[in-house]
């Protein structure tokens, strides 16, 4: 039987030194999962994305990825910056396309910029400068910027943790609406309620399991 398996982990552990941050851990996550990761602090959620994207070798166990880095968008926890940033949206987003030696986007690039412009509802922002923006509006440009080269996986480590209601629900919608279009998404939060509006698969960390 094909399988739509992204990722499949069994059996990993991580130690630091001689602490057990985690063992016995097993999952798959497959082609449009809505896969949420949680556990208290300190239990180990971060050090897994980082296990996934290659960033630390589990002390025990094994995992696979059908897919490159160049194929994984991230957003880590919410940065704010400082009300004088002097980027607009579009220059911030442009930030993430790959680097080259000439100085100008191609065509294609105004479109894929254009395009996570509107999948994150910042159309209006374009010229906007993200110093200037809410909190909910500045972490729709870091997830306009984590898609602007169309990831198959979008992975986000608790990307609503320090917004109000309207504007965790406004971020969130934007992930569920990207989900609902085929990609996949690997999050991490705190919040039960958003975990049971969202979430199609849980995995739970406790300390030391
Ligand atoms: N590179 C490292 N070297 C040593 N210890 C580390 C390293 N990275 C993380 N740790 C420790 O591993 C444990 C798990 O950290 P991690 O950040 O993965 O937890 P978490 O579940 O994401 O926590 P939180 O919910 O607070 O963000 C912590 O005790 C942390 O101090």
């Amino acid at each position: 039987m094909k399988t739509s398996n992204l990722i499949t982990a069994h059996d990993l552990e991580v130690k630091f030194d001689s602490q057990i941050i985690f063992q016995n851990v097993d999952f798959q996550v497959q082609k449009g999962d809505f896969f949420c990761i949680v556990g208290p602090n300190g239990s180990g959620k971060t050090t897994l994305l980082r296990v996934i994207l290659k960033e630390i070798v589990p002390t025990l166990g094994t995992i696979q990825c059908a897919l490159a880095k160049s194929q994984i968008g991230y957003v880590p926890q919410f940065r704010n910056l400082e009300t004088d940033f002097p980027l607009d949206a579009a220059a911030f987003i442009e930030l993430k396309l790959t680097q080259k030696w000439w100085p100008w986007l191609t065509a294609q690039e105004h479109d894929q910029v254009q395009a996570a412009l509107r999948a994150t509802h910042l159309d209006n922002k374009r010229t906007t400068r993200v110093g200037q923006m809410s909190g909910g509006e500045k972490q729709r440009v870091y997830l306009a910027q984590a898609i602007v080269n169309q990831p198959q996986l979008l992975i986000l480590d608790e990307p609503t943790a320090s917004l109000d209601v309207q504007a965790k629900y406004e971020v969130m919608d934007v992930v569920q609406e990207l989900n609902t279009q085929g990609t996949t998404v690997i999050f991490i939060s705190h919040d039960p309620q958003l975990i049971k509006k969202y979430g199609t698969k849980t995995l739970q960390l406790g300390k030391g399991e």
